[in-house]
């Protein structure tokens, strides 16, 4: 490691002068102490660059296992024989023979439901339904967001109270003039710019029941399930009416036909065709209300939007110079902020970010004047926290880059 002197036993001979014996072994004993200190601080070095990489070592694993994780398929267990489990997957109607754990073979019995992985072995049992239902279905009973949460979409406020709150809170009006109430609202626009914000608001402001499900979820998560979560999703929404269900990331099952035939494309189809129908089924009805939110408008099927399935297209934008004034003032309200703090300057540095980004510096500037030990969040907090989230966000885009 080290070019230690391996002299230490011998550094004088008997002939040598005590005087000088002595100096030259205090001499030595220096020169021991400062090789000492520097192997010592080159084993701190070294320690601190293993830690490193114990550190880049975890996180590469824990992406490999996430990237190991495939989705799960849903099948029926149609019979349990000496040679294995017989197994239909959803879906396809595939039959296929697979071997299970005695374990495994105790839980289940024809007729229950399993997830089985992409080589049909069984990898766990869903006896009960909801527990699908559970994991891709949020149903919230008041939701705390309101409209005065949400900075810089006026419009988009205005145009989601008319299309939803108008048909739940007056029935009667539409009746009255003889026009049906419009059923759906598609938002669509950048990620993080307050589409479900707008979704949750309406929900409360009409004291309606949040039920939420992702696109990806519903066709990623279970597949084979699709179309019944779907038909779910409108029952538990008539059950809990009045109820707002909103559909975030619809594209997922909504997406414009692609060439291929494979049987994820094939699954995607009938989760879409249940919802037109379920869609086209809600005609009339004025006290469940469906949102649907997108940051793929380009790539939806046409079909979901046409005149009857969402009535009203409004587009949710990155917020101008005035709307990130605004959600700066939101997003520090309950923050003990500096008496000076220049959000005209913020709106403006910040200009291309989403509201999402401008809540994450809010509270990154907290965060920043916490470490300093101080109470009161300034300027300088803001815009530490504002380089700091645009590093973030460029790293973000260029990991992506590599997905
Ligand atoms: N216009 C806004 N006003 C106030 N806060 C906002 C606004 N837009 C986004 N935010 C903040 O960003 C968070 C994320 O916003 P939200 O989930 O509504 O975005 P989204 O458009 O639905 O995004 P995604 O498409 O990624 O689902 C909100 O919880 C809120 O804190």
């Amino acid at each position: 490691m080290t070019d230690i002197s391996d002299d230490v036993d011998s550094p004088v001979d008997d002939s040598t002068p005590p005087k000088e014996k002595v100096d030259e072994l205090q001499e030595r004993v220096e020169k021991l102490r400062s090789e000492n200190e520097q192997v010592r601080d080159k084993l701190l070095d070294a320690n601190a660059e293993k830690n490193k990489y114990e550190q880049k070592v975890e996180r590469l694993k824990h992406e490999n296992e996430k990237l190991k994780k495939s989705p799960l398929f849903v099948a029926t267990v149609q019979e349990i024989t000496d040679e294995g489990v017989v197994v239909r997957q959803h879906g396809n109607n595939q039959e296929a023979l697979t071997e299970v754990t005695d374990e495994m073979r105790e839980g289940i019995e024809p007729g229950d439901r399993v997830a089985v992985n992409n080589s049909l072995s069984i990898v766990k049992a869903l006896t009960d339904s909801t527990d699908v239902r559970a994991r891709v279905m949020e149903v919230t009973e008041t939701p705390d967001t309101t409209y005065e949460d949400i900075g810089g979409l006026d419009e988009q406020v205005k145009e989601v109270r008319e299309t939803i709150e108008l048909p739940l809170t007056d029935p009667d009006m539409f009746d009255e003039t003889g026009i049906d109430p419009p059923s759906g609202v598609l938002l669509h626009g950048p990620p993080g710019t307050g589409k479900t914000m707008l979704a949750k608001a309406a929900a409360r402001q009409t004291d309606a029941r949040f039920i939420k499900m992702a696109g990806s979820e519903l066709v990623h998560k279970f597949i084979g399930e699709g179309a019944r979560l779907v038909r779910d999703l409108f029952e538990v929404a008539r059950q809990k009416a009045p109820s707002v269900v909103f559909i975030d990331e619809i594209d997922a099952v909504a997406s414009k036909r692609t060439e291929s035939k494979t049987s994820g494309d094939a699954e995607v189809q009938r989760t879409m065709m249940q919802l037109l129908s379920e869609m086209d089924g809600f005609e009339g009805r004025g006290d469940v209300k469906i949102i649907a939110a997108t940051n793929r408008f380009d790539m939806l099927d046409r079909a979901i939007l046409r005149p009857g399935r969402f009535d009203r297209l409004i587009e949710v934008p990155l917020p101008n110079e005035e709307g990130r004034e605004q959600i700066f003032r939101i997003h520090s309200r309950e923050m003990n902020v500096s008496d000076n703090l220049d959000y005209e300057r913020l709106a403006r540095v910040t200009e291309g970010m989403s509201g999402a980004d401008v809540k994450a510096i809010c509270t990154e500037a907290g965060m920043f004047s916490i470490r300093d030990r101080e109470t009161t969040v300034d300027m300088g907090d803001f815009l530490d926290a504002y380089d700091k989230v645009r590093e973030d966000s460029e790293e973000e885009g260029e990991k992506s880059m590599y997905v």
